[in-house]
C-alpha cells in the first residue's frame, strides 16, 4: 500500500524530536521541526545539522527548521510533541494560542508530573481545549535517539484511547529500521516509560559504586516488580510491563551509556552531588522529577516501592548512595511475587 505523505510538525528539536523527525523524513513526509532557539533553527536550515544534540548527523532535506510556532503549526493536522515533561504545560499553552484546526497530538515524553501526579496524556487533556484535539497518542519504548538517528534497528509502541489514531501514527513512523507496535493500554505504556528512568538512575549508581552485573540484574528485575505493582494498581494491564515499554525500555536505559538517566546515576555513584550532575548534563534527566512523582504516587496508592524510596532519599534527603544500597539489601525478607498477586486479586484479574 502506498502511504499518503503528510506535512508533520515536530515540536521540540532536542535529541528525540530530531531523531523522530529524521524517521518521518525518511518515510517521505515533510517535517517542520520547531525549536524555541533561533540559532538552532538557522543551523538546521543552513547546515542541516543539530550538533548540540546529535553531533554526527546530517539531517534529510525534508526537514525544515521553524522558529515560529504559528508557522510550524499552520494547516498541520499531525503534531509530534517532543519536549521534556516539565515544559509540556508551557508549550501546549503556546500551541493552543495559534492552532486553528483540531490536531492529532502524539507525545513522546517519559515522565509524571510531581504534585498533580498526572500522566502526560492527562496533562495534555487538562491544558489543550478539547475542540482543538482530535486524539492523543503516546509513542514509547526502548529507543535511544543516538541509535535511531544512525538508522539502527529499533522497536517502539504507540498507544491511544482511540486505537484507529494509534494505527495512523504507526503507519507514519514504521519503516525497515523503526518498527512500531500498537498497545491499547495507555496507562501501562505511560507508566512504564516514565518509571524506568528511576531504575536507570539507580543502575547508574550501582555501576558508579563499582558493583557488578548481579546488582544490575537485581535492579532491573525488582525495579520491574515495583513499576508493575504501582502501574497495575493505577489501572494498567500487568502484561504491558513485559513488553517494549516495560522490560524493553528498562533494559535499554539501565545498560546503555547513551542513557542520560544512567549517566547521571553513574556520576552520583562516583560521589558527585545532584547539582553538579545536572549542571553538566546539558540534556533532560527525567528520572529526577519522576522519582518525586513516583514516591508521591506510591504513598497515594499504598504500594511498596523500595528502590524508588531509596533513590528519593539519595536525591532529596542527602542519603549516601552506599547507605541506600545497604538499606535495600538489609530489608526484612519477603516473597518475590506476593504483592503483585494481591493487587491482581484486588482487581479480579
Ligand atoms: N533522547 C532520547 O533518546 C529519548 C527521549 N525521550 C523523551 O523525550 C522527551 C524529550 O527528550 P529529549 O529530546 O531527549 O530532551 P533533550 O534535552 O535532548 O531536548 C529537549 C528539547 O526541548 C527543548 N525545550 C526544553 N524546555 C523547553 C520549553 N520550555 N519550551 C520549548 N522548548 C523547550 C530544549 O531546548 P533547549 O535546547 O533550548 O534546551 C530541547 O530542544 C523526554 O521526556 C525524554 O524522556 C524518549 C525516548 C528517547
Ligand atoms: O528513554 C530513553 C530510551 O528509551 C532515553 O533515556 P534517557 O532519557 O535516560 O537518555
Amino acid at each position: 500500500m502506498v502511504q499518503e505523505k503528510e506535512v508533520i510538525a515536530v515540536i521540540g528539536a532536542g535529541s528525540w524530536g530530531t531523531a523522530l523527525a529524521m524517521v518521518l523524513a525518511d518515510n517521505g513526509h515533510n517535517v517542520r521541526l520547531w525549536s524555541h532557539n533561533e540559532n538552532q533553527v538557522k543551523e538546521i536550515n543552513d547546515e542541516h545539522t543539530n550538533k548540540k544534540y546529535l553531533p554526527e548527523i546530517r539531517l534529510p532535506q525534508l526537514i525544515t527548521g521553524y522558529a515560529s510556532l504559528s508557522d510550524a503549526l499552520n494547516g498541520v493536522e499531525m503534531v509530534i510533541l517532543a519536549v521534556p515533561t516539565k515544559a509540556i504545560r508551557e508549550v501546549i499553552g503556546k500551541m493552543k494560542a495559534v492552532i486553528k484546526n483540531p490536531i492529532t497530538l502524539t507525545h513522546v515524553s517519559k515522565g509524571i508530573e510531581p504534585d498533580t501526579l498526572l500522566r502526560i496524556t492527562e496533562i495534555i487533556q487538562e491544558e489543550m481545549p478539547s475542540e482543538l484535539l482530535k486524539d492523543i497518542v503516546v509513542l514509547s519504548g526502548p529507543s535511544h535517539a543516538e541509535e535511531v538517528s544512525l538508522r539502527q534497528p529499533t522497536t517502539v509502541t504507540v498507544s491511544s484511547e482511540n486505537m484507529a489514531a494509534a494505527e495512523v501514527v504507526q503507519d507514519l513512523f514504521i519503516n525497515n529500521y523503526f518498527r512500531v507496535y500498537t498497545n491499547p493500554d495507555v496507562i501501562g505504556v505511560e507508566i512504564g516509560g516514565a518509571l524506568k528512568n528511576i531504575i536507570a538512575l539507580a543502575a547508574g549508581i550501582t555501576d558508579g559504586l563499582g558493583y557488578g552485573d548481579n546488582a544490575k540484574a537485581a535492579l532491573i528485575t525488582r525495579g520491574l516488580a515495583e513499576i508493575a505493582r504501582l502501574g497495575t494498581k493505577m489501572g494498567a494491564n500487568p502484561l504491558t510491563f513485559l513488553g517494549l515499554t516495560g522490560i524493553g525500555d528498562l533494559i535499554v536505559t539501565c545498560t546503555s551509556v547513551h542513557s542520560r538517566n544512567w549517566r547521571a546515576g553513574n556520576l552520583l555513584g562516583k560521589g558527585k552531588t545532584l547539582d553538579e550532575v545536572l549542571e553538566n548534563m546539558g540534556m533532560v534527566v527525567e528520572g529526577v522529577r519522576t522519582t518525586k512523582a513516583a514516591y508521591q504516587l506510591a504513598k497515594k496508592y499504598d504500594v511498596k516501592m523500595p528502590i524508588t524510596f531509596a533513590l528519593y532519599d539519595v536525591l532529596f534527603n542527602g542519603k549516601t548512595t552506599k547507605d541506600a544500597v545497604d538499606g535495600l539489601m538489609g530489608r526484612a525478607k519477603t516473597h518475590e511475587m506476593e504483592d503483585l498477586v494481591n493487587i491482581l486479586g484486588e482487581r479480579n484479574l
